[in-house]
């Protein structure tokens, strides 16, 4: 398993808390079964803790307390896993088309304990009569006029969309204004998650559906 550095160690240590262990543990699958199964690139190892674990798990500050989340293309879980990791009072559902990949985070899953995990083997746009949650996250899906209407019938009406996003997320939205309103998406920003943790922070595209932004805030926690 890739070692943190003493400054990753630190924000491992603060995301994960008691349940730092189980991260570790993440990790070493990712670098282990996740490389020889094709989920993770070989060359991902060395920055498995910053550019995937931490820069995905930090996105738990934005998320309210006990809420049910759901990941469009989690790929190797992320950042789904390490929500779930980092957050054992979320109820989280994975979602991902690709039946090695589904293989894969059940195994981890499984391995890991995470009862508040499942994982659903589909595209999102065909799950809106099965999943409804109060959060959908996603990273490196697809840009914002697809992800969009792939993720917002999943809230049903309430709930808020967290997109992790590069330095194009304000052009992003620009881009998806109209596609945003058509799905029933209302304020579209953009936020940083793990200020305090990253050299770093986490670029995240929120947009709010029915009334959630009053109840979490424009800047992410209700926790
Ligand atoms: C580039 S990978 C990113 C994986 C992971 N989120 C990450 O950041 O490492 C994109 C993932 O989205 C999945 N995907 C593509 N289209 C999808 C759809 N319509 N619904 C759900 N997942 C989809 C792919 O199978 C793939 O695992």
């Amino acid at each position: 398993m890739p070692a943190p550095t003493p400054e990753q160690d630190r924000a491992a240590d603060l995301v994960f808390g008691a349940r730092r262990e189980l991260a570790d543990r993440y990790v070493a699958h990712l670098a282990g079964s996740g490389i020889v199964r094709g989920l993770i690139g070989p060359r991902e190892v060395p920055r498995l803790w910053d550019r995937h674990v931490l820069n995905c798990a930090v996105v738990e500050e934005l998320i309210p307390e006990s809420a049910r989340v759901a990941d469009v293309g989690s790929g190797a879980g992320l950042p789904g896993l390490t929500l779930a990791i980092a957050r054992p009072d979320l109820r989280v559902d994975l979602i991902e088309p690709l039946e090695r990949r589904v293989q894969w985070l059940t195994e981890v899953i499984e391995d890991l304990g995470l009862e508040h995990v499942r994982v659903h083997r589909d595209r999102a746009e065909n799950l809106a009569d099965v999943v409804d949650v109060d959060v959908v996250t996603s990273r490196a899906v697809s840009a914002l006029t697809t992800l969009v209407p792939w993720s917002v019938p999943l809230l049903h009406g309430e709930g808020r969309m967290l997109a992790i996003k590069g330095r194009s997320a304000a052009e992003e939205i620009a881009k998806a204004e109209k596609v945003i309103r058509r799905a029933g998406g209302g304020n579209a920003v953009v936020l940083t998650a793990g200020r305090e943790l990253l050299p770093e922070p986490t670029t995240v595209v929120a947009i709010d559906v029915g009334s959630v932004g009053g109840r979490i805030g424009p800047g992410g926690s209700g926790r």
